[in-house]
């Protein structure tokens, strides 16, 4: 039997279902044949298996290059050294931004005819998320980055993909002389061969005692007044130096200095656009963000809740051996749904909650429901510290409920010991908060002889 950890691993979701690559991983053997500029990259294993070489950095380019044109269409390059994103990962994100904006959890807005925009933060030369948000799901951008390399080439990106060129603006990042590059000039710099070589720089060592961000405008000061997006999302400078950056050396997806680091590292880069969103509020439907560290991501939910967002989602990546997480959350008011109703002819039903304003917790939906039953003249037992309410409704009760026909009978609520006839529905409802803003409603029926529709009427 396969051990806990084992199992668990096992069930993680390796891929979006949506994602073009979860049934039909890339073949390397056919792409070989079909685009002769991959095939010498392509050797076979002694059991035949094609492989690439991770850590040839042309060879992953090229990979890279023959899956944007085989299989969306798009015509792409980077220059040598700047970073080279794997499709299959780069499109989880993407889909997992579509199942957000198809959620219900918060209000969907219809103003712009179902049309998407979305913010790119740091784009990079190779504009990945546009190019495939554009030519997946025709969602348009505005994509941002702050190197002249990486204007450069996203610009060339775009302009080489015609039929979504329309759809992506590229948009730079202005350095302002107070805001601080690696080299501590204006934030004008470009990538230098010869930085790569160097030991962290003595900002990396300032900015691991000051972990606040202090580079260029990430959101503020780059979305212009009256702009309105569904989503933003960032793959961030993850790291606070670039030793760090270099840790796994079985790939080279390249990576230049100002794109795998930053002063704080993600931690603070992120911090920074949940403060941008606390300025910008509903300009944006949904703030996301990848996240490379759990500990981070634990910091930075706490974080969210400290702002007072209506909603916070996370989700894992994975990506070969290697775990991301995504960010989300929201400032717009969510719209309260119920889910997953489960109403069948069973003594036990439930529900869930999403999008709770975070101030509401278990104790108060429990109060709402004690304060409910009450008002139609049922008796209830709460007990705070299991969460529970105990009901018992008669006939009378029940109808007042379901007829809306509600009025506070204060004799019952100060009654908690109040005689049960035989006709009596006794149920008891529990909450738990499972993750901040979702909570589980579960009723179960007392007394099997008690009116099961009653309860079924009455719990639904
Ligand atoms: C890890 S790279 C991500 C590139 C691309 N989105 C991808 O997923 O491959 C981070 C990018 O953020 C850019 N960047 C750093 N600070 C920025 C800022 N304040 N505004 C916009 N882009 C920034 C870097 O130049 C770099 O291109």
């Amino acid at each position: 039997m396969p051990s806990k950890k084992r199992r668990r691993k096992e069930e993680r979701p390796k891929i979006h279902p949506k994602n073009k690559y979860s049934d039909n991983p890339p073949d390397f053997a056919l792409l070989a044949s079909l685009y002769p500029t991959f095939k010498p990259f392509v050797f076979y294993t002694r059991e035949g298996r094609p492989r690439i070489d991770w850590t040839d950095f042309n060879a992953t380019r090229e990979l890279t290059r023959v899956l944007l044109l085989h299989d969306h269409n798009l015509h792409w390059w980077i220059p040598h050294g700047q970073l080279c994103p794997t499709v299959p990962n780069r499109s989880n994100y993407i889909h997992w931004i579509e199942d957000l904006l198809s959620s219900h959890i918060i209000p969907r807005d219809n103003t712009d005819g179902g049309n998407v925009r979305g913010f790119d933060i740091g784009t990079g030369a190779n504009c990945i998320y546009p190019l495939l948000g554009a030519s997946l799901l025709g969602w348009s951008f505005v994509a941002s980055d702050m190197t002249d390399v990486a204007i450069e080439w996203a610009e060339r990106n775009v302009k080489n993909n015609p039929n979504i060129s329309e759809l992506i603006e590229i948009r730079k990042v202005k350095c302002s002389q107070n805001t601080l590059s690696p080299e501590g000039l204006s934030g004008e710099s470009s990538y230098s061969e010869e930085r790569e070589g160097l030991p962290s720089s003595s900002l990396d060592i300032s900015a691991s005692e000051d972990k606040s961000y202090y580079g260029p405008a990430i959101l503020v000061d780059v979305v212009r007044d009256g702009e309105t997006f569904d989503f933003c999302m960032c793959n961030p400078p993850f790291f606070e130096s670039f030793e760090e950056a270099g840790l796994n050396p079985k790939t080279s997806c390249g990576g230049t200095y100002e794109e795998m680091v930053c002063p704080g590292g993600e931690k603070a880069f992120i911090t920074r656009i949940i403060e941008d969103s606390v300025v910008l509020k509903q300009s944006f439907r949904w703030y996301t963000s990848m996240v490379g560290r759990k500990v981070n991501l634990k910091f930075l939910v706490s974080k969210l809740r400290e702002v007072g967002v209506t909603v916070v989602k996370t989700t894992e990546f994975v990506q070969g051996k290697t775990f991301r997480w995504g960010l989300a959350w929201s400032f717009v008011p969510p719209a309260k749904k119920i889910v997953t109703p489960h109403v069948t002819e069973k003594n036990i039903l439930s529900f869930m909650l999403e999008g709770i304003q975070r101030q509401f917790g278990a104790i108060h939906v429990l109060q709402s429901v004690e304060s409910f039953f009450l008002a139609g003249g049922a008796s209830c037992k709460l007990n705070a510290s299991s969460f529970v309410v105990d009901i018992t409704a008669s006939a009378d009760h029940c109808n007042a409920l379901l007829n809306n026909d509600v009025k506070y009978i204060d004799e019952v609520a100060s009654c908690s010991n109040v005689q049960e006839a035989p006709s009596n529905l006794c149920f008891r409802i529990l909450v738990f908060q499972q993750i901040p803003g979702t909570l589980l409603v579960k009723g179960s029926l007392q007394h099997r002889d008690s009116a099961l529709s009653g309860f079924h009427l009455l719990f639904s």
